[in-house]
């Protein structure tokens, strides 16, 4: 404890002589910095030279791992130990994605085989589905499914789809998340329920929005199919696998998975199945060989030379050490314009916690905002704030090396966008040059005087790039499982447990209680303002 102290404050130390220099300085006083900070895994290169740390923060920041004992967290979760201990459950999301004669055991019992045999029921299932072998009610193959989940049940699937899609695919994939009808309604209307598999997704089998949205979906199938046809249009997946008998999905349509996998964590799994039977199953397999080559390069690299572990790194070099209290992540590829949103849950919901496991506050600054979207677009939309705003914003520039999609020129055109982003939040532009651009244009001194300041960027805004050779299943496997372990890092550095969530409890159990009263118009014991919202919109 004493170590891990004293570490946080050579970290604390260090970062504020870092951020008292300008990142663009770092390359010429540090010759190896580039070497040092940049590296390869996986079919992805990193750059973190562009960070806000130098040197001696740098190594400031890996001595802080060290001192937190990353490796010997990371060895429990790969051990399967309960460390998620709120919950009293081990954290194997890993050995959805490990090959078959892997040793893996959760609190002590082998897990492979069971893990293996639902592998594959989902290939059996897939390739049934997409063969024709498994038709729908009046014999028509299926040409659509209606993937219902929400959160850790929505947000991977829809983002692996996205990232994995045939431009014109066999099986039209469609997801249903939110309990606004409005998001049925419009996903539905030109669907046909005879030609239409409907996945609902639920850890649990539980969850409101889920359970509403698989009644609308079971009425919508019944009314067109009829009671015993509706069943033959419903596959279910879940850990609740009473539940989903009591829904009248039939077992072999149901393909579980296990309490040791988060729902934030669980795209590797059945939840996926949709995606695994639209996209095919060679496509599924290759982003679970890309998690895995994530997982081996995670486990064996070495603190210094560790992507995973850079990454987190740098996250709290910026959060703690430079009071950063946000973070961007803008791929610059429509296909995961997503990820944002996948990051949301993936580490606010992980890390978004103020106390330990031993129920003590937190002694530092935990996750942060992360927000985003699609690049070249966000340039038009908030990187003003980002180059000139008074708060500096880390950024994650993601890219894609290759790319044969598409009109000619565009992808050079995509990366040219990349490069020049990330290159203009370090560099910036001084106000002396500014100045001289406008004195060559005949600009007057008195205009001069109050445009310059207006024009002149500061820089010295760190980012990291990750740029992915193709964007292929395994690149794309291999960049989930990056953050996967970025956010386990950071928590094991924080102190807290990554892998509850019971911060998403309290509104649940108010949502439940109003319910009712909206129904009746009784409002019960409320504060003046939601008694009073309550009696405006009740039915
Ligand atoms: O898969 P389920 O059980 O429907 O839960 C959906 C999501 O809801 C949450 O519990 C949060 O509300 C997430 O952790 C989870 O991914």
């Amino acid at each position: 404890m004493a170590d891990l102290d004293a570490a946080w404050t050579r970290l604390e130390t260090a970062a504020k002589a870092a951020g008292q220099q300008r990142i663009v300085d770092f390359f010429r006083d540090e010759p190896g910095r580039l070497e040092a900070l940049t590296l390869d895994v996986a079919g992805l290169h990193l750059d973190l030279s562009k960070q806000a740390w130098d040197e001696a923060g740098l190594e400031a920041a890996l001595d802080l791992a060290h001192a937190a004992d990353v490796e010997g967290a990371r060895a429990k979760m790969f051990g399967g130990e309960a460390i998620n201990s709120s919950e009293g459950r081990a954290v194997l999301h890993t050995a959805l994605r490990a090959p078959a004669d892997a040793e893996v055991k959760a609190l002590g019992q082998p897990v492979m085989a069971e893990v293996e045999a639902v592998r594959q029921r989902m290939k059996a299932f897939a390739e049934a589905v997409r063969s024709g072998a498994i038709k729908g009610a009046t014999g028509k193959p299926f040409k659509a499914i209606l993937h219902i989940g929400i959160g850790g049940s929505d947000l991977g699937p829809r983002l692996l789809w996205d990232a994995l899609r045939p431009v014109k695919p066999q099986i039209d994939l469609r997801f249903v998340a939110n309990v606004d009808g409005a998001e049925f309604a419009l996903t539905t209307a030109d669907m046909d329920p005879e030609e239409t598999l409907v996945m609902v997704v639920s850890k649990t089998f539980t969850t409101q929005e889920t359970m509403a949205n698989a009644g609308a979906a079971r009425a919508w199938l019944v009314e067109a199919l009829g009671e015993q046809g509706a069943n033959q249009h419903l596959a279910a997946i879940s850990t609740a696998l009473d539940k989903t008998a009591a829904f009248g999905v039939p077992d072999e349509r149901v393909f579980g998975f296990w309490d040791w996998v988060g729902g934030r964590y669980s795209l590797w799994s059945s939840v996926s199945l949709s995606v695994a039977v639209a996209a095919g199953w060679e496509a599924f397999e290759g982003f679970l060989r890309g998690g895995a080559a994530m997982d081996e390069h995670f486990k064996t690299a070495p603190l210094e030379k560790n992507a995973p572990v850079l990454v987190a790194l740098a996250q709290i070099f910026n959060r703690n050490g430079l009071d950063r209290r946000a973070r961007s992540v803008v791929p610059y590829s429509h296909r995961l314009r997503r990820l944002a949103s996948f990051l949301q849950q993936l580490e606010m919901e992980s890390n978004g916690k103020s106390v330990g496991p031993d129920g003590k506050p937190a002694q530092r600054g935990t996750a942060t905002v992360v927000f985003g979207d699609e690049g070249t677009n966000v340039q038009h939309a908030y990187f003003q704030c980002m180059h000139q705003g008074t708060d500096v914003t880390p950024m994650e520039l993601i890219g894609v090396a290759k790319s044969d999609e598409g009109p000619a020129g565009m992808h050079e055109k995509l990366l040219s966008n990349l490069l020049a982003q990330a290159e203009a939040f370090m560099v910036g532009r001084s106000t002396e040059d500014v100045v001289a651009e406008l004195k060559a244009k005949g600009v007057s001194d008195a205009e001069i005087a109050t445009l310059a300041p207006q024009r002149t960027f500061a820089g010295d805004r760190p980012s990291t790039l990750v740029v992915l050779d193709r964007l292929t299943p395994e690149t794309f496997g291999a960049l989930i499982a990056l953050y996967e372990h970025k956010t386990f890092v950071e928590g094991v550095i924080w102190g807290i447990n990554s892998f509850d969530q019971w911060g998403v409890e309290l509104g649940k159990v108010m949502a439940n209680r109003i319910l009712p009263e909206l129904e009746s118009g009784a409002a019960g014991d409320h504060d003046p303002s939601t008694a009073a919202l309550i009696q405006r919109l009740k039915k």
